[in-house]
C-alpha cells in the first residue's frame, strides 16, 4: 500500500503536478503557441511596507524544489523579517517553473505564518521556557514544519517525536491526562511515582496537577510524593474552570514555597497566546503553546512576473548573471520591475528597483539561492534562529 493517507507525494511536488490546473493549461497553451518568454518573477506579500513585519521561512524547501531547474533564484535568508516588497526573485524561461508556483507559495506561506506566530509567543516571555505543543492541531505530514518554525522563532523545544527525528532534536513533554486516568482518581501519587521510576533520568519530572482535584492540592501532593526529584508541575486547567489563571498559579507558587518547594517550577499550557503569556511570565517558569502557532494565518504570498523578454537559449543572458533587463510588466495594483529590499540601521524595511541605488545605509537582503539549477546556499537552523531574533529586535517586532 503506497501513500495510505492520500498525501501528495514529494515526487508530485518536484515534478510539478502538485499544482493548480490552470498552470498546466498555461503550459500547454504556451507550447502550442511556441512561446516561452524569459521572465523575472517575484514573490511578495505586500507591495509596499505596511509597518507590520513577518518572519520569512520555507526557503530550504524552495531550494530543493528548484534544484535541477534551469533558473536563478534569489531570496531572503531563512528567518529574516520582512515588510513589503519581494522575499524572492526567480529568473528563467517561464516554462521552466510555471507549474511550481502553487507548491512554491505553499512552502512559504504556511511555515512563515507559523514562524511569525511562534515569534510572538517567544517574545512574550523571552526569559521563560516556551515549548511548541501544537502538533495535534495539524495534519501529521506537516508536524516537522510546525516544529521547525517554532525553533526558527527561538522556542526552546517541541513535543513531536517524528519531527524530532527529522530535526535532530529530542522532543520535550512529560505526561498527558491519559496517564493520570489510567491510575485513577486518588492514585495520582502512584502515577507520578511510576513515571519517575520508568522514564530516563534526563526527562524532567514535571507532574501534571490539574486532573482530578484543585491545582494547589495536586501540586502539594506531587511535591510530597517525589520530594527533591520533582522538577516542576504543569497546570493545564480547562478554560471553563480557569477563573483567574494568574491567581491560581500564584496561589500554587505560594503554597509550594510555604512548604519549602521553592525549586519546583510551574509550567502552564492550554490555549495560551502572547497576551496571556505576558500576563503570566513573572509567575510561571514555562509555557506550552499550540493553537496560537498552528492557527496562524498563512502569509498571503503571491508570485508575479515583473519583467519579460523574448526567450533565448542562452542561459548566460540572465539578468542576475549579465545585468540584461527585460521589459517591466505588472498586473494592475502590483509594481513592475525587478526589485531589491533593504534593511536600514534604524530597522527600516525599504523597497526599491534593483537597478537603482537603495538607501545610503541599507543592507540589500535578497541573496543567491539557486544558480542555473544548483543550490548555492547552505542552511543552518541555529544561525537562522539567531538571525530571526536579532532582526526581530532590530525592527522592534511586536512593539506597539
Ligand atoms: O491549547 P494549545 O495551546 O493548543 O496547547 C496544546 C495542548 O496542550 C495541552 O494539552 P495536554 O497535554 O494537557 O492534553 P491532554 O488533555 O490530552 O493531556 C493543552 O490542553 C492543549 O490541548
Amino acid at each position: 500500500m503506497t501513500n495510505p493517507f492520500g498525501t501528495v507525494s514529494s515526487e508530485a511536488i518536484l515534478e510539478g503536478t502538485a499544482t493548480d490546473a490552470y498552470f498546466e493549461r498555461t503550459h500547454t497553451t504556451l507550447e502550442h503557441a511556441g512561446k516561452d518568454p524569459h521572465v523575472v518573477a517575484e514573490v511578495t506579500a505586500d507591495q509596499f511596507p505596511t509597518g507590520s513585519f513577518d518572519v520569512f521561512t520555507g526557503v530550504e524547501d524552495i531550494a530543493t524544489l528548484f534544484e535541477g531547474r534551469d533558473v536563478d533564484v534569489d531570496a531572503l535568508p531563512d528567518g529574516q523579517l520582512f515588510d513589503g516588497g519581494p522575499v524572492m526573485r526567480i529568473e528563467g524561461s517561464y516554462l521552466e517553473f510555471a507549474e511550481l508556483e502553487t507548491s512554491l507559495l505553499g512552502f512559504l506561506s504556511q511555515p512563515s505564518g507559523f514562524a511569525t506566530a511562534a515569534l510572538e509567543a517567544r517574545l512574550a516571555a523571552p526569559d521563560s521556557t516556551v515549548l511548541s505543543f501544537g502538533a495535534r492541531h495539524v495534519h501529521p505530514a506537516i508536524t516537522a514544519t510546525v516544529e521547525r518554525a517554532a525553533l526558527l522563532a527561538g522556542l526552546d523545544g517541541f513535543s513531536h517525536v517524528a519531527a524530532g527525528e527529522i530535526l535532530g532534536r529530542e522532543p520535550g513533554g512529560t505526561m498527558p491526562h491519559a496517564l493520570m486516568f489510567c491510575f485513577g482518581e486518588g492514585n495520582q501519587p502512584e502515577a507520578w511515582r511510576a513515571f519517575d521510576e520508568a522514564v530516563p533520568e534526563d526527562v524532567p519530572r514535571i507532574a501534571l496537577v490539574d486532573t482530578f482535584w484543585d491545582e494547589k492540592s495536586e501540586s502539594l501532593l506531587a511535591a510530597e510524593t517525589l520530594g527533591d526529584d520533582l522538577d516542576g508541575v504543569r497546570i493545564d486547567t480547562t478554560s471553563s474552570r480557569r477563573g483567574d489563571f494568574r491567581h491560581i498559579i500564584r496561589e500554587v507558587r505560594w503554597e509550594l514555597d510555604a512548604r519549602g518547594h521553592e525549586d519546583v517550577d510551574i509550567f502552564c499550557s492550554g490555549g495560551l497566546g502572547p497576551d496571556t503569556i505576558r500576563n503570566l511570565r513573572d509567575v510561571a517558569e514555562g509555557f506550552g503553546v499550540g493553537s496560537h502557532i498552528t492557527e496562524a494565518d498563512s502569509i498571503d504570498f503571491s508570485l508575479d512576473i515583473v519583467e519579460i523578454s523574448e526567450g533565448s537559449d542562452d542561459s548566460s543572458s540572465s539578468r542576475t548573471q549579465s545585468g540584461d533587463e527585460g521589459e517591466p510588466i505588472s498586473k494592475r495594483g502590483k509594481l513592475s520591475g525587478a526589485k531589491e529590499v533593504y534593511r536600514t540601521a534604524d530597522g527600516g524595511h525599504h523597497v526599491a528597483l534593483a537597478d537603482r541605488d537603495g538607501p545610503d545605509d541599507g543592507e540589500a537582503l535578497l541573496e543567491p539561492l539557486v544558480r542555473d539549477g544548483e543550490i548555492v546556499r547552505e542552511f543552518d537552523l541555529e544561525a537562522a534562529s539567531e538571525r530571526c531574533l536579532a532582526d526581530a529586535e532590530a525592527v522592534g517586532f511586536g512593539e506597539d
